[in-house]
């Protein structure tokens, strides 16, 4: 008897706990809209000459997956809720099937972030004339680089923004758009797709199958990466043995991404103790560091500092006015953006055309008459003639890009769908997703080149098909990536049939990757 009173007891203690814990969070979301309103006020007043109209619905009443205190939409990545990190593009995907064009959510601490999946609204953030655009950086990486100011002056190319940002952007990577730069990587690249050729005719078992083919290609990009920016060979496909410097450098900067987009999305513990996560980032980032410092320095020291090198190192070790540990971080973030991103964006071009025997062979035509034989140098005037294959980057690019969106602050309000939003929000440009919709792209789930040779314009929406993002804050190393995509592929076709084991699938490791280990048979064409 005495034991049941307790347990009723007990069981009314319970109650009113879950009682006064659901009236707090039903207290807390009703506040939490209006103080979503309110939170960039100071901003507005600020910036504010935009272009709210007069009976605009208010910011809070954005649609969106339901918040919870200091979690934010966080659950809906968690245990419980029906996405995943690593499928991140899916998950956007599907909250433009439940809410529509405009969505909010919340992230950690309640911190909102809009996602814009209508052509025109994206047009409007991505024509709008910044002169320092802002595009969030990685939280972790600028924690890590503050922590380290014997190392960093600033958090780096990709991270900084403003002022700082404009100096180094302005004063260190304007080579890489130059033509003179187009022959040399041209060159180099040509060098390097035969390597690339050689080590895989050498490594292939008798069956012609490669394990692991993602690992060539990111060699290769590692490879390419050195040579343009740093007028060297690595060694990266070297046969049989690679330089552990080489090895070294591929861990971390295939690592580095993945760290960044867990410390980006989970929770961040590692602001208070270096979690695994954290600790991997920083060894990511201390082996990229050494490399480079070692290399700028010695180049700095050295007499033919100026004469020899390539003229993007060269730029980068002459500007005046930029202090030497921004020179080291700036070449570490080229270096880092620029290997997975064009390894995986060649592995989904090349999977694109294999898996369409159609635009399988209108390739193979093409690489035949341009190319007619497999040993071909390559120069820049043949490339000009690949406008199939180049058509194919574009298309491949729309359908599976490596980045799925393009991120800004706003640096005014505007009205989006009818709802205000204010200025200083966090707002993503889904442009995959949008790209992927039949409103804006006929057959949008098909791989048609077609659409993108010069006969055929009626499909172009400048700001939807944009892989390398727009503006002055674009990738700087377009140029680069485009030969780089063009080259290795029709290299690797004009001298192999290739077929992949299995369709390749997306995850999101911060960029969009195919997963790995890819298996690939690769027999010789003649
Ligand atoms: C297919 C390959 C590549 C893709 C799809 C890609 C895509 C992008 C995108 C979408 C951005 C953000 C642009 C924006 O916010 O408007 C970006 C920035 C950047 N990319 Fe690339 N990229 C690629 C290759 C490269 C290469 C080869 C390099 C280096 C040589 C590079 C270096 C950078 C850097 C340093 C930034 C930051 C620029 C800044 O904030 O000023 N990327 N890239």
């Amino acid at each position: 008897m005495r034991f049941l009173k307790k347990l009723k007891r007990v069981a009314v203690l319970v109650a009113q706990h879950v009682t006064r814990v659901v009236k707090v969070i039903w207290s807390f979301l009703a506040t939490q809209e209006k103080a979503d309103d309110r939170k960039f006020l100071w901003n507005e007043n600020r910036l504010g000459d935009g272009n709210i109209l007069p009976k605009a619905k208010p910011f809070s009443q954005i649609p969106g997956p339901l918040p919870i205190p200091f979690f934010g939409s966080q659950w809906l990545y968690s245990w419980i809720g029906p996405y995943f990190l690593d499928k991140l593009h899916l998950a956007n995907e599907d909250k433009y099937f439940k809410y529509g064009p405009i969505v909010k959510e919340h992230y950690l601490w309640n911190f909102p972030i809009v996602h814009l999946y209508d052509k025109n609204d994206i047009e409007t953030v991505l024509k709008y004339s910044s002169k320092y655009p802002i595009r969030p950086g990685l939280e972790a990486q600028i924690f890590y680089r503050n922590s380290r100011p014997d190392r960093y002056k600033s958090v780096g190319l990709v991270n900084v923004q403003g002022l700082e940002w404009h100096h180094l952007r302005s004063k260190l990577t304007t080579q890489l758009a130059s033509t003179a730069l187009g022959d040399h990587t041209v060159k180099q690249l040509s060098i390097i797709s035969e390597e690339l050729i050689e080590k895989i005719r050498e490594e292939r078992d008798a069956e012609s199958l490669i394990e692991g083919f993602e690992k060539y290609v990111y060699s290769c990009s590692l490879e390419v990466i050195f040579a343009i920016l740093l007028g060297r060979r690595l060694g990266a496909l070297n046969k049989s043995s690679i330089p552990p410097i080489a090895e070294r450098l591929m861990f971390a900067t295939e690592n580095l991404f993945e760290v960044s987009h867990e410390t980006m999305y989970g929770l961040p513990w590692w602001k208070y103790f270096p979690t695994k996560s954290y600790r991997k980032l920083a060894e990511c980032e201390n082996i990229i560091y050494d490399v480079f410092s070692d290399l700028v320095k010695e180049a700095l020291n050295s007499d033919e500092a100026t004469g020899t090198q390539s003229p993007v190192l060269n730029q980068i070790l002459t500007a005046e006015g930029v202090d030497t540990r921004d020179k080291i971080v700036s070449l570490i973030d080229l270096v880092a953006a620029g290997i997975e991103t064009t390894g995986n964006a060649t592995l989904f071009l090349l999977h694109n055309i294999l898996n369409n025997p159609e635009i399988k062979v209108r390739v193979y035509e093409e690489l035949d008459r341009v190319l007619p034989s497999p040993e071909d140098t390559i120069t820049p005037q043949l490339l000009l003639e690949l406008k199939y294959l180049r058509a194919c980057i574009v298309e491949s690019l729309r359908m599976t890009p490596v980045a799925p969106n393009v991120a800004r602050i706003l640096e005014k309000p505007f009205t989006f769908q009818g709802y205000h939003v204010p200025a200083g929000t966090l707002v993503v440009c889904e442009t995959w997703v949008a790209s992927l919709q039949e409103e804006n792209y006929l057959n949008a789930k098909s791989f048609i080149p077609e659409r993108w040779l010069d006969s055929d314009k009626t499909n172009r929406y400048p700001f939807l098909a944009v892989p390398f993002g727009v503006g002055r804050r674009m990738c700087p190393g377009k140029r680069i990536a485009e030969n780089e995509m063009l080259i290795i592929t029709a290299k690797l076709l004009r001298a192999f049939d290739i077929s992949f084991h299995k369709p390749l699938e997306q995850v999101y490791k911060f960029l969009i990757s195919p997963k790995g280990p890819i298996n690939v048979i690769l027999r010789e064409r003649y």
